[in-house]
């Protein structure tokens, strides 16, 4: 079973933070945006699909899965459990999908409905649970997605002149490694640490299509809020937003080129990740103890 992580957001409101309506704006190496991906014909067929198959309610929004089943108990998909091919209904827009740069055969789709102040905790897609780019086609609403990693640890340097790109201080950053559960940053070893963060509007209809760096080293979360400030404009989320994503199954461990985000390539969580503090972990606890041993020594000793 493969997993994902999933971490804790950031805490401020960062209204004033410039919001980047292209890739080229949010500077995140293999981060692509197609606007107007499908047309507004093609965004009711597809909603009009959707809304035949059954849901699956989680506790803050409804999900529909394709080709491979999410299990998100384990965070992750079992590659042995195929469902089946894609949908016939999604075949013409995957074909257009995977004739974009980077994109591979995709076998996964994953259906998010997101109501009014619903979002996605921060994550990194599994590295070891998917190959290649992760593609997300946002439907029927817009939200802002924000993208963020430790500062310093780009692999790339176009990344750092992103209009878009703000560092940040925020706690945790070190868990951002596929271990699955290391979002507690209160306790992460790496304490405060730097991160730049991007802003990127999807509209509906938009394509975005995460790949290289951007898929591997970058978090991706939807901030859980009803409204979106864009660049000055407040814009309230509409009734609901649909996402499809799509991605590749992955058969092998994976060996891309951030293996400090890897979870094929790290060791084991417990080793790499600083356990959740346990109370016989605390300076107290062994306080505690040596005073009652001087005080069992002393009675010893009347
Ligand atoms: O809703 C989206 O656009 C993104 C969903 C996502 O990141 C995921 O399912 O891993
Ligand atoms: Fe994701």
């Amino acid at each position: 079973m493969v997993k994902f992580a999933e971490l804790e957001q950031p805490k401020q409101v960062q209204q004033h933070l410039p919001v980047a309506l292209t890739a080229a704006q949010a500077g995140i190496p293999g981060l692509q945006l197609h606007p107007e991906f499908i047309t507004p014909e093609q965004e009711a067929a597809l909603l009009q699909h959707i809304e035949q198959q059954p849901w699956q309610q989680l506790s803050k929004r409804r999900v529909q899965h394709y080709g491979f089943c999410f299990d998100y108990s384990q965070r992750g998909v079992d590659a042995q459990q195929r469902l089946g091919p894609l949908p016939e209904w999604v075949q013409l827009v995957v074909q257009r999908m995977e004739a974009l740069p980077d994109v591979l055969p995709l076998d996964q789709l994953t259906v998010n409905e997101y109501t009014p102040g619903v979002g996605l905790s921060a994550h990194i897609d599994t590295h070891s649970a998917f190959s290649g780019a992760i593609l997300s086609l946002s439907l029927a609403g817009g939200c802002i997605m924000e993208f963020r990693r430790p500062v310093g640890s780009s692999s790339s340097s176009s990344a750092a002149n992103g209009s878009s790109m703000t560092p940040i201080a925020a706690a945790g950053a070190a868990a951002a490694a596929a271990g699955d559960g290391g979002g507690d940053s209160s306790s992460s070893s790496a304490g405060e640490a730097a991160l730049q963060q991007v802003q990127v509007y999807l509209p509906p209809r938009a394509l975005l299509v995460m790949g290289g760096e951007s898929r591997y080293a970058w978090q991706h979360y939807i901030p859980h809020r009803k409204a979106d400030w864009v660049n000055g404009q407040l814009l309230p989320r509409a009734a609901r937003r649909v996402s499809l994503t799509f991605r590749q199954v992955r058969g092998r461990p994976c060996a891309c080129a951030f293996p400090q985000f890897c979870d094929s390539q790290l060791a084991p969580p417990d080793s790499v990740v600083e356990r959740k503090s346990h109370p016989a972990d605390s300076g107290w606890m062994w306080m505690l103890l040596f005073m009652a041993l001087v005080y069992q020594c002393c009675r010893v000793e009347q």
